[in-house]
């Protein structure tokens, strides 16, 4: 296929005009108007986002339905390979977030004695909203590139928390992709030709499939439940938040590495779930423990989702109605220094277990401007005391650092670090 026939061409779609709201906004069809995601534009499943942009996509952008996220070993030890790569993937990436095939031939077009430079299982679909962030791990800044003179502070590891029931081998890792879409197949597609490409420089080190957006990062989304039965992401940061954003997502001149201004840390955590345990709990103790109803995800002692927490409002017998142990209470902002941070996480099942339980839970992941300030305090007073510790297990942690965004197309993911 030629390098001008897209994906979304070939299924029909015409082309895209692009809405121009700052990064998070999805390319509409031909005739359609321009103006900010509405939840007709998140829900616009055939839509492409724009990659160019000050902030990478895939941070404020409305969360997607699906995640494929994979964190890879970089496995050369020349740097001039591994900035390559990086020029190379960024090329793919700009053109399969648009829908077109990862390299120039595509699945079909290339010469029949050669492998394709598309795997080809997206031939056909749409864009589908796919983002594809990238982030850099602290083993990336050891002696192997020389880059440790440019380790930011705000990278340093991530202290042992009480519970932590880490697994090393899905653990960490010296750069991420995040991919999300609306349509899996699409995520799974940019993450398989990301890793093609890599062959020889990186190898995948741990890959986790997520579904059901557990957050919401725009107001004009509703709120999606988690596998606990509850709306999860009601009191989340949003790109709507424009000056929160700036105050605690986004790192800025001053704040440490040139390189990461405009950029995000992303953590995650893969927690599981005792579903089979969570499920025999009576209604009243599952709302107690988040401080919240399960119907309508509103504070205990108020009505409606959007209602403000009220932490000093008591039960008849002079009870606080959101207990001490409340995860709400343990993870609001007023209790942490005022620190947020914007949730941008997704369900998983991996099967069962083998012992005839659901292996499944949250894949948490957050953006902040600085973990040290942000998840680590929130964390810490959540693995003391919260009371959904009785029900949770984490078992994989990620910290990375994810540059801000490409700007055009002489541009590539981890210039400023490299060069
Ligand atoms: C360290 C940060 C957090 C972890 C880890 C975490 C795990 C976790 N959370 C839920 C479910 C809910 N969380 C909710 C709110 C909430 N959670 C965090 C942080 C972590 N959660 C914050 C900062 C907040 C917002 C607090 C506030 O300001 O009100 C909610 C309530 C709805 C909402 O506001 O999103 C639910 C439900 C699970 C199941 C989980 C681990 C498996
Ligand atoms: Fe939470």
């Amino acid at each position: 296929m030629s390098e001008r026939i897209s994906r979304r061409k070939l299924f029909g779609l015409g082309a895209a005009g692009v809405a121009a709201a700052g990064a998070g906004v999805i390319a509409l069809r031909a005739g359609e108007e321009e103006h900010a995601p509405t939840a007709a534009h998140v829900a616009a499943a055939g839509g492409a986002v724009p990659f160019y942009g000050e902030h990478q996509a895939g941070i404020i952008t409305p969360a997607q339905d699906r995640l494929h996220f994979v964190s890879f070993d970089v496995i050369t030890d020349k740097k001039a390979e591994l900035d390559e790569l990086m020029q190379e993937w960024t090329a793919a990436a700009a053109r399969m977030t648009q829908g077109k095939e990862a390299g120039t031939f595509g699945a079909v077009g290339g010469l029949p004695e050669a492998p394709p430079d598309d795997t080809g299982e997206a031939l056909g679909l749409p864009a589908s909203g796919l983002t594809l962030t990238v982030g850099f791990g602290a083993s990336l800044f050891d002696d192997r590139f020389g880059l440790a003179s440019r380790r930011p502070a705000a990278l340093a590891p991530l202290p042992k928390f009480p519970g932590d029931a880490l697994l090393p081998e899905i653990s960490g890792g010296d750069i991420c992709v995040q991919a999300c879409a609306h349509d899996p197949q699409v995520a799974v597609h940019a993450v398989r030709n990301l890793a093609r490409i890599g062959f020889g420089r990186v190898s995948v080190r741990w890959s986790q499939l997520g579904f059901g957006r557990t957050s919401s990062t725009s107001r004009a989304q509703a709120t999606p439940r988690n596998l606990m039965g509850f709306k999860d992401g009601t009191n989340n940061l949003k790109l709507e938040d424009e000056a929160l954003l700036a105050e605690q997502l986004w790192v800025a001149p001053g704040d440490g590495q040139d390189w990461m201004t405009g950029g995000s840390y992303l953590v995650t955590r893969k927690i599981r779930m005792m579903v089979e345990t969570w499920d025999r709990a009576p209604l009243d103790e599952q709302q107690q423990i988040f401080g919240r109803d399960k119907g309508e995800g509103a504070p205990l002692g108020r009505k409606a989702e959007f209602d403000p927490l009220d932490f000093a409002a008591k039960d008849a017998t002079g009870q606080p109605l959101i207990k001490a142990d409340a995860h709400v209470r343990l993870a609001h902002p007023s209790n942490n220094g005022n620190a947020h941070l914007l949730r941008r996480g997704y369900n998983y099942v991996d099967g069962s277990d083998g012992l005839g339980r659901l292996d499944a839970g949250l894949f948490f992941m957050a953006y902040q401007r600085d973990p040290r300030r942000q998840f680590v305090p929130v964390q810490l007073s959540l693995a003391r005391n919260d009371a959904l510790n009785e029900y949770i297990k984490h078992v994989s942690s990620g910290l990375f650092a994810c540059p801000g965004g490409v700007r055009d197309a002489g541009d590539y993911w981890g210039r400023a670090l490299l060069t």
